[in-house]
């Protein structure tokens, strides 16, 4: 069997614990077979140039990375990659911030995550790359004359065509595609529109069995891959986090009013201080809800150097603030926030701590937490879902209360609806989106990915 190279610049080390659901994917991808997991070490240096590699041995993978310097880093992560492609990748045209000196960074850095890659493969290794701030590396490794098969898979979403060309530059990124055998996206919608983009941008052409060529007559693959989680592994998790000691605290200090849960990296995408705004909305119209409802919002810090990312924490701090100045009781705080990072051992039993689980990006690749939180709960007493219509999951996902994040009443109202459903109809929705999920979990998108590769 020819062996897995995951490429990807987030590599959750061995026993290393960081909220991202590509690097939480990964890990579970890996679990059978092992392979080689090659990306970014996590390190920033100093006074010596981007380049050095480190290798670690755990059971059945290796794991390569490669340190950046603090200026690679600033300009291919913080800037390109986090300031340009993931704004413009998420519809926010105006967040992006397009530099030509950061595009260069990026172009660089994967030039040279290209150059160690190539040192590492062997003539049959199947790689695999992933995401936004490796677009460009496949083209690299064809320059550098590997020829091995190469997918690339994008966790997040692709924007409409108008949006894409609204980038300088887009034709030459974009392009370079094509030099994946093939490339594979999370949603049918997000293929659609890539589709379209090759169409009505590229001058190409899209046939029925999912080949694309472009104008110069390359031709390469395109499918949608929705990603899941280890269903079963996080179901064994939550049954045995109850008892933690955490899991127990929380538990206790909610008597017996109801729990909402919101777990998100800290992250505009993820609508956060719309989702404040709509549990305050709440209260409003349904008075009857105080001092029965607590909304424990985790949102672990994420990208601490991109200023939007402060302009955020700001925002929520004083949004926090604010519901709770307004709407508490002394006996009672309605929004409980916490910017900490927890272990899936421990956050699983909050999820099945929790009678509703709130997930309303304004958009969102997949969102593996509105999965986990399903995976999570007791069959017994199962929670309710509410899931924005914008995260790829919704495509999947019809028996949650599919809502529009922007429309605050409307949150509000099916965040009513879920603390006043019967238990009757919750197991009957979670039995059907738990059955999905026993069957479309990570090893069954892991074996999709490459029979499809492999083809
Ligand atoms: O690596 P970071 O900059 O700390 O960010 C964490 C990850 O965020 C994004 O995750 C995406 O992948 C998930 C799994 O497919 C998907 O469910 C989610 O909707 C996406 O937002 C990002 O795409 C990753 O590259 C980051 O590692
Ligand atoms: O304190 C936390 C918060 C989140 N996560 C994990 O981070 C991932 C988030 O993935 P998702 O697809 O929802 O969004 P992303 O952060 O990748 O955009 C999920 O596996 C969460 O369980 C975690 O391990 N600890």
């Amino acid at each position: 069997m020819s062996r897995l190279v995951i490429v990807s610049n987030r590599v959750a080390l061995p026993h290393e614990q960081r909220a991202g659901g590509l690097a939480v994917a990964m890990r579970a991808a890996l679990k059978e077979f092992g392979g080689l997991w090659f990306g970014w070490s996590g390190k920033r240096v100093r006074d010596e140039p981007s380049g050095r590699m480190h290798e670690i041995k755990d059971g059945n993978t290796t794991y390569a990375t490669m340190d950046l310097s603090y200026e690679d880093f600033d300009g291919y992560y913080n800037g390109f990659s986090n300031r340009t492609l993931w704004p413009l990748l998420h519809f926010r045209l105006d967040l992006v911030d397009y530099r030509r000196d950061t595009y260069d960074d990026y172009r660089r850095v994967n030039s040279l995550f290209a150059e160690k890659l190539a040192k590492q493969l062997r003539p049959d290794d199947v790689v695999w790359v992933h995401d936004y701030h490796m677009i460009p590396l496949a083209q690299r490794l064809r320059e550098l004359g590997v020829a091995n098969r190469i997918g690339f898979f994008l966790h997040v979403p692709m924007p409409s065509s108008d949006l894409l060309a609204a980038m300088p530059n887009h034709e030459q990124l974009f392009s370079s595609l094509a030099a994946y055998d093939l490339v594979g996206f999370q949603t049918e919608r997000d293929l659609d529109r890539f589709q379209s983009y090759v169409r009505l941008y590229r001058g190409g052409k899209v046939y029925a069995d999912g080949r694309l060529r472009m104008q110069d007559g390359r031709e390469f693959r395109a499918g949608a891959f929705p990603i899941s989680i280890d269903t079963g592994m996080i179901a064994r998790q939550a049954a045995a986090a109850v008892s933690r000691a955490s899991v127990q605290r929380l538990r206790d200090s909610l008597g017996s009013r109801v729990l909402a849960i919101g777990v998100d990296r800290l992250d505009y995408s993820k609508g956060l201080p719309d989702r404040f705004r709509a549990f305050e909305r709440l209260l409003e119209s349904y008075p009857e809800l105080h001092g029965q409802i607590t909304y424990l919002q985790l949102a672990p810090v994420s990208r601490v150097e991109v200023p939007e990312y402060q302009a955020l924490r700001r925002e929520l701090e004083g949004l926090a603030g604010h519901i709770n100045g307004r709407h508490a009781a002394p006996e009672w705080t309605p929004v409980r926030y916490v910017n900490r990072d927890f272990s899936h051992g421990v956050l699983t039993g909050f999820y099945r701590s929790a009678d509703i689980g709130l997930v309303t990006p304004l958009r969102d690749g997949m969102n593996l937490v509105a999965k986990e939180f399903v995976a999570s709960q007791d069959p017994e007493k199962p929670g309710v879902l509410v899931l924005s219509r914008f995260a790829g999951a919704a495509a999947e996902m019809h028996e949650a209360l599919i809502v529009n994040p922007y429309d605050l009443d409307g949150v509000a109202d099916a965040l009513a609806q879920a603390h006043a459903m019967p238990m009757d109809e919750r197991k009957e929705r979670w039995h059907a989106l738990h059955k999905r999920l026993q069957k479309h979990d990570i090893t069954l998108w892991r074996r999709k990915f490459l029979e499809a590769l492999a083809a």
